[in-house]
């Protein structure tokens, strides 16, 4: 017997809520926009084999796979509560680039956490492997945040709240929302876009982050779409960020004259993502963003639902 977990692909930050806001998306066509991993039975301890588009991109070496350190964590974990991992092979079925602003890293981490925790009977409870996942992402990108995990291993929207052992919990989805999230085909390491952030920021900049982050929450527990939308904008990364992304102000200027009603850097970019509530238009702006802001054979471009479930186990 053997389990596959499939984690989607997330947008962290959500514009309004850097490090606390996450996202998980579910394309409209039913395409596959996520990590899964394989847990099968073994003789040997421990194996780790790749497939898929951007397998070729992860390290050579299975030791310095994120899903080496799942297991590794996973096997302290069990340890802890006098318990041993079973001899098993993972396989990781890269879908997501490396480096892209999707959640990439989290996405291998929620599946790989969650395929585990399959094959050993739900060993670990729920709050145990998210605190686990977001350790694990810390590991990746420096500074642990659960903004790409939680949506990720959760579903829906998740707010960040980390106090009083309550780590995350979901905020209500505009229902009616599409999310176009486009990937240029380049790559952007999360370590080194929060590096370039400031240590400090002015107080004013502060005030405007808290109200529009507030409003946002708000705006969503009282089903004011428009209020949500108007409110999604970033004075925390977005700023010093968007230089590294070529073409992304021509790609938020003509989102916002095709309908837009907002557009963001997703996670650390390179990728973006543009709210519309059109179905027609939406495809209208993939197709545009196909064609002007891709930059190369890497590059792809889905619209999106927010995807409720989170990672999904079937047993193979
Ligand atoms: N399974 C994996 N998935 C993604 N990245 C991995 C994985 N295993 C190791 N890595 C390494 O982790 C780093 C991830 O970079 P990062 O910019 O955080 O990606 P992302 O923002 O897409 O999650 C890269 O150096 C990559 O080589
Ligand atoms: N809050 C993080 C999100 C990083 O997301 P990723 O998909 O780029 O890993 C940040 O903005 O640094």
């Amino acid at each position: 017997m053997a389990v596959v977990a499939y984690a989607p692909a997330s947008i962290g930050n959500v514009s309004v809520g850097f490090d606390v806001l996450g996202a998980a998306l579910a394309p409209i066509d039913g395409a596959l926009l996520g990590d899964r991993v394989e847990v099968h039975e073994a003789e040997q301890a421990f194996s780790l084999s790749c497939r898929g588009r951007f397998a070729h991109k992860l390290p050579a070496e299975a030791e310095k796979n994120i899903v080496y350190d799942c297991y590794l964590g996973y096997a302290a974990a069990l340890q802890l509560r006098g318990r041993t991992v079973r001899p098993l092979h993972m396989v990781l079925e890269k879908n997501l680039p490396i480096g892209s602003g999707l959640g990439s890293s989290a996405s291998s981490i929620v599946a790989a956490l969650e395929a585990l925790n399959a094959f050993h009977d739900y060993a670990l409870s729920k709050d145990e492997q998210l605190l686990l996942m977001g350790e694990l992402e810390g590991k990746i990108s420096g500074s642990v945040h659960y903004d790409n995990v939680a949506p990720c291993y959760l579903g829906g929207i998740q707010l960040m709240i980390e106090e009083e052992g309550v780590i995350s919990q979901a905020v209500p989805d505009v229902e009616s929302w599409y999310w176009v999230s486009c990937y240029p085909g380049i790559s952007i390491s999360t370590a080194e876009a929060r590096a370039i952030l400031p240590a400090q920021y002015r107080r004013s900049d502060c005030l405007t982050y808290g109200r529009r982050l507030a409003a946002f929450i708000h705006a969503s527990h009282t089903g004011q779409a428009e209020l949500a939308a108007a409110v999604l904008k970033d004075v925390i990364a977005e700023p010093y960020r968007q230089a590294l992304i070529p073409g992304f102000n021509e790609a938020r200027q003509h989102a916002a004259i095709s309908g837009a009603l907002a557009t963001g850097i997703s996670g650390s970019g390179p990728s973006i993502f543009v709210v519309m509530t059109d179905k027609q238009q939406a495809l209208r702006m993939k197709e545009w963003l196909e064609a002007n802001f891709i930059q190369n054979q890497d590059g792809f471009c889905h619209v999106c639902r927010i995807d409720r479930q989170g990672t999904t186990v079937t047993s193979i």
